[in-house]
This record gives C-alpha cells, sequence and structure tokens, in this order.
C-alpha cells in the first residue's frame, strides 16, 4: 500500500498500474517546486479502477424499496426501521428477503418467497421512475472523458437492472462491465467479496489488483464486501443511516458532488466542472 503523501493539482496525472508508486513520488518532488502557485491535495491511495454501486448510490431507488416494505409491514401492523433497512440494502433479492421475514417475526405468515412475489407487482411500477443520485451523471462523464476504466457492481438482478435503468441508458452504457446480483460467479451477495472480486477481473487486460481499485457504496454490507475484496471505499450513505456504519469505509462523503478525483491520484475536476 503507497503511504500517503501531497502532490500539486496541476501535476497530478492519471497514474498507470504499473507506475503508480513512481508517478505519485514525482509528482510529490514536482509539488515543490509549484508550491506557491498551486492548491496541494492529500492522495490517500493511487486509484487506476473504479467499480460503481448502483441502488442508493447512482440511482435513488432505495426509497422505492423503503416505501413497498412499510406496505408489506403495515398489514401485520409493524414498522419499518433504519436499523432493519440497514441490514437489507445492497443485498441480493432473496437474501435481503429473508432478513426481512425473519427480524420483523413474519416468516411464520410470510415466507421470503411470497415477500418477493408480493412487492414485484409494486416495485415493476417504480423502477421505470428511478431518478439518478445528485453528481452520478456528472462524475461517471468525468471518468468516462478521462478514460479512467469503470464498471457496476449490484446486487440488483438483471429484470430489475433493465427496469431501473430503462431512463438512463446513456450513462449506463459507459460502464466497461455490469456485473448483477444473479451473475452466476456471484455465489453470495454483499458483504461477500464475491460481485466485487468478479467486477475487478472483467477490466481490459483482465484481473486488476483490488489494491487499485476505489468502490463507491451506500450501503453497510456493499461497504465490507468492498473491504473483504481488499478495494478502498467510499461511502456515500444515507443520512438517516447509522453513524456506526461510516467506520468500516476509507472515505464518506455527504454526496458524489463532494468526491475530490486528486485524492485518489485520478484526473481532477477541470474548472468548467468536467
Ligand atoms: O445497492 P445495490 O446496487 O447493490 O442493489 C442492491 C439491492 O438491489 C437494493 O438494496
Ligand atoms: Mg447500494
Amino acid at each position: 500500500m503507497l503511504g500517503i503523501c501531497t502532490y500539486s493539482l496541476h501535476t497530478a496525472p492519471f497514474i498507470s498500474r504499473s507506475h503508480s508508486s513512481f508517478l505519485i513520488k514525482s509528482s510529490f518532488r514536482n509539488h515543490t517546486a509549484m508550491a506557491n502557485s498551486s492548491a496541494t491535495v492529500t492522495v490517500r491511495k493511487a486509484i487506476t479502477h473504479i467499480i460503481f454501486d448502483m441502488d442508493g448510490l447512482l440511482l435513488d431507488t432505495e426509497n422505492f424499496y423503503t416505501q413497498v416494505q412499510e406496505i408489506v409491514l403495515a398489514r401485520y401492523n409493524k414498522t419499518f426501521d433504519w436499523n432493519l433497512k440497514a441490514k437489507m440494502m445492497g443485498k441480493k433479492a432473496i437474501e435481503a428477503a429473508r432478513v426481512f421475514v425473519d427480524e420483523t417475526g413474519i416468516s411464520d405468515s410470510l415466507s421470503a418467497e411470497q415477500f418477493l412475489v408480493e412487492r414485484e407487482d409494486m416495485l415493476r411500477d417504480l423502477f421505470p421512475t428511478s431518478d439518478l443520485m445528485p453528481g452520478a451523471s456528472w462524475l461517471i462523464r468525468h471518468l468516462h472523458a478521462k478514460g479512467v476504466p469503470f464498471g457496476l457492481a449490484t446486487g440488483s438482478h438483471r429484470r430489475h437492472f433493465e427496469l431501473k435503468t430503462q431512463r438512463h441508458g446513456e450513462i449506463f452504457s459507459l460502464m466497461h462491465h455490469v456485473v448483477l446480483g444473479d451473475d452466476p460467479e456471484v455465489k453470495q451477495g454483499k458483504p461477500s467479496p464475491d460481485i466485487f472480486l468478479a467486477a475487478a477481473n472483467r477490466f481490459e487486460g483482465g484481473r486488476v489488483d483490488p489494491s487499485n481499485i476505489l468502490v463507491f457504496e451506500d450501503a453497510p454490507s456493499g461497504v465490507l464486501a468492498a473491504k473483504n475484496a481488499g478495494m478502498s471505499v467510499v461511502m456515500v450513505p444515507d443520512p438517516r443511516l447509522d453513524k456506526s456504519f461510516h467506520d468500516a469505509a476509507d472515505q464518506v462523503l455527504k454526496s458524489l458532488l463532494d468526491f475530490n478525483p486528486s485524492e485518489w491520484g485520478l484526473p481532477p475536476f477541470e474548472d468548467n466542472g468536467s
């Protein structure tokens, strides 16, 4: 792992996998010469590749799950809370469904499989209305313009992925690859590292060392999955999530709009916002 150092924003290069250590040191030397004319930034880690989560991170879809789960629980005179939400989010559908019926004590009346069937009609109507989260388009377009490779790793299965992204085809088409929750290589959902390791293996040129990958996540299970895969994680949590879940992340941001690529050795945003 590279140590933290400071370098000039104006000399920040896009760091290639094989030369990351050298370029960081080189930039550090340049910083001394340019200290008077340039802002400085602390480099946390030399990142070459990005993996994005989807629900609650790029797409504002977590509220749909919450709405539907509240409706189902109301039938049993129970309420849905963020303690339960934290245990479900990011997981594969069937895994989250088992948590839902077990934790709420309704499993004798409603199986996990029945719950998935019950909520499906509601979700099918809601998902096509999904909006992008603030900063999602901006960050993806920036990384694409600068040639930084990035992919997607979502617990969503294929059918839901298609519904959620149908209004955002252009943005999602910029992903180098997409790994879904029903992918054969994803034996277990987050917090298992399966999905992030599968995503790391599918970049152009083959497997990318997890230590060079930065994951963006909103869910506690997703942050743990990325750490279990040996990757760095920026967490962009819902403000209602208990702050104790922030501890596992390398960086916590209120919004993708607050991300500073230079802190991770990535090409900086330019003055025009690109
Ligand atoms: O957060 P994601 O993209 O892994 O999606 C997981 C579930 O579909 C929703 O929590
Ligand atoms: Mg998520």
